[in-house]
């Protein structure tokens, strides 16, 4: 299965894929984080999954969500009728369900399911027995209830069963996971389940504020950014998935089931903008609690709920997407410094005063205490927003956040919001400002650099207008997006940098054209007044995205196919920015 070959359903706790096939290939429970129950998307089907798909295997699907919600619709079309399958994930309640409801729409149609648990990311094969008139598989910390209106069989660890549904029935599996020491879980009425979950989706998505161009682009990406969301604490994973590559077979294989405060930050501002004040708001106090302490220990990612230990660990059992090795789970860019951060938050948090929240004096000091800490390191090499796994450098993009964190503060309080420094901090972006001019930008190609005295070239300098660190007329700005192409531009869409120049680390082969960095070329175009050409990429853009409109992390423009972990957050930020980049531009004419 290809990556794009998945929707996404959830529940605001976890997520699971479901592919274009019926097999719900990937599902970890109870929490993002969590282990999976169903890795075969990292292996085969021996690694846990669940099928429910019509039984001779030809058919072929058409899916959709319905209207505006995250109610997975896949209907087959067979010689003998048609069958509707709908998957979603109820509002949580006391336990994780998922819900697959089949519809009988034409004809007749026989069907087949095939529900194989492996807990513990595909290793443990549990311990499967009837009660109650349920299915109970039992292992360890962990139980899955499955509630099933036909007789099913057992084979070697895998439950089955073949039936056939009819124009007009209705026949709902409910699968719910509980930790084995508890009491059985509640059974859920799987048609109130159904109207629960459509009315929390659309119910949320009422209040959009977006009217511009692009509009049912930009909801499909809202939506996605809110399943991304952990309701408990506010906090955002940058992807559900860990391990989808980078480059198919290569070893760039990360874990994004975690909160970073960059990607989090990118997505509240997105959520900002659409009105969603009260995300923004959960987010500023997940942020609170995370950072809270010495402003010399934040780090850059965070779990879901503000844990600081992520350590990084090999799921060497499992072969990995079409033999992707390693799987990580976790992630070692928790303990590295990455100066942008501080930009990121306070930025964030400058747009959320700009629309009228978090005025309070206690996060202000934070802030106060985050840029005094800034001030003392802002010189200090780091590994740069790409978490670069090789040696610190003096990545320019850091710099230029760096910057960017004293400017909102500066605005903030010559706004007369909050009291602060400002002479010194005016001196203090001077010299960032006068520094990142003198050794980040190479005069002779007329570019920013990646590092200091990079040869490379980083396409997140092409957010040096958007930030406000120089003014779009300004020609080194012209000059960096006109490079930024040259250099990095593949079949129109952009990488992030190329790992061919300057040691930037010591992993084999590349990876794909970075899908936000791309978005990224469309922004500045636009800003440059080149507004047809903004609006042209990203309409190819937008083109790439699934038929259930998602995007993954990258894209590879020699395999035509997405890849990296899916479906990613900064897509989806940068679909939501970027649309409201161009209804801008239409505006001012
Ligand atoms: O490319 C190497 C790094 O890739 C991952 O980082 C990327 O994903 C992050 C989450 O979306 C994002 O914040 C970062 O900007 C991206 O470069 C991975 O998490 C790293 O461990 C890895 O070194």
């Amino acid at each position: 299965m290809r990556i794009e070959d998945y929707a996404l359903i959830g529940d605001m706790h976890t997520a699971a894929l479901v592919g274009r096939d019926g097999s719900i290939d990937w599902l970890c429970l109870p929490r993002f984080d969590s282990a999976a129950c169903f890795a075969a998307l990292l292996d085969e089907p021996r690694a846990g999954r669940w099928l429910l798909a019509p039984a001779d295997g030809q058919a072929r699907p058409r899916r959709r969500y319905r209207d505006d919600t995250l109610i997975l619709e896949t209907t087959w079309d067979s010689p003998g009728g048609c069958v509707r399958v709908l998957d979603f994930m109820p509002p949580r309640g006391q336990a994780p369900d998922v819900v697959r409801i089949v519809e009988g729409v034409r004809g007749r149609v026989e069907l087949r399911t095939e529900l194989a648990l492996r807990f513990d990311y595909g290793s443990i094969v549990p311990w499967t027995r009837h009660d109650g008139g349920r299915l109970a598989a039992i292992a360890g910390p962990d139980s899955a209830w499955l509630d099933a209106p036909v007789p099913l069989a057992e084979e070697n660890g895998t439950t089955t069963a073949r039936f056939a549904v009819s124009e007009g029935d209705r026949l709902p599996f409910v699968l719910t996971w509980h930790q084995s020491w508890l009491p059985r879980p509640a059974k859920v009425d799987p048609f109130d389940a159904l109207d629960d979950t459509e009315r929390l989706w659309t119910g949320w998505l009422r209040a959009c504020a977006y009217q511009g161009e692009y509009a049912q682009a930009v909801r499909r990406s809202l939506l996605t950014l809110k399943a991304l969301t952990y309701g408990p604490t506010g906090g955002v994973v940058a992807a559900p998935t860990t391990s989808l590559p980078e480059c198919v077979g290569g070893p760039r294989n990360w874990d994004y089931r975690y909160s970073w405060l960059r990607d989090a930050a990118f997505t509240l501002r997105a959520l900002l903008t659409s009105g969603y004040d009260d995300e923004a708001t959960a987010w500023r106090d997940w942020l609170l609690r995370a950072v809270a302490g010495d402003p010399a220990d934040l780090q850059i990612m965070y779990t879901v709920d503000g844990t600081r230990r992520i350590p990084e660990w090999r799921a060497d059992w499992l072969r990995g997407y079409e033999d992707s090795r390693p799987v990580r789970v976790g992630n070692a860019a928790s303990d590295q410094v990455q100066l942008d951060v501080y930009g990121e938050v306070l930025d964030c948090l400058y747009q959320g005063r700009q629309a009228g929240l978090f005025h309070d004096a206690a996060a202000w000091d934070l802030q106060r205490d985050l840029l005094d800490y800034l001030e003392g390191h802002w010189r200090d090499p780091d590994h740069g927003l790409w978490e670069v796994r090789g040696p610190p450098r003096h990545f320019v993009h850091s710099k230029v956040l760096a910057w960017v964190a004293v400017d909102r503060m500066i605005r903030t309080v010559e706004q007369q919001v909050h009291t602060g420094p400002t002479d010194r901090w005016k001196a203090l972006r001077e010299e960032i400002h006068r520094e990142v001019c003198e050794r980040g930008y190479d005069p002779e190609r007329n570019t920013f650099t990646q590092f200091y005295g990079s040869r490379g070239l980083d396409a997140a300098l092409l957010l040096i207008p958007r930030l406000g660190f120089l003014h779009p007329s300004d020609e080194r700005v012209a000059g960096t997006v006109e490079a930024v192409r040259q250099e990095l531009a593949r079949d129109g869409l952009v990488l992030r940098h190329r790992h061919d120049l300057d040691n930037l680390d010591e992993l084999a082969g590349g990876e794909g054209t970075f899908l936000a960095c791309s978005f990224w070329l469309a922004d500045a175009l636009a800003l440059l007044g080149r507004g047809d050409e903004a609006r042209e990429l990203f309409e190819r853009l937008l083109d790439l995205r699934n038929d259930v409109g998602l995007l993954a992390e990258e894209y590879d423009t020699v395999l035509g196919r997405q890849v990296g972990n899916f479906p990613q957050a900064y897509s989806h930020v940068a679909v939501v920015n970027t649309a409201s980049a161009l209804a801008a531009v239409a505006v001012r004419g």
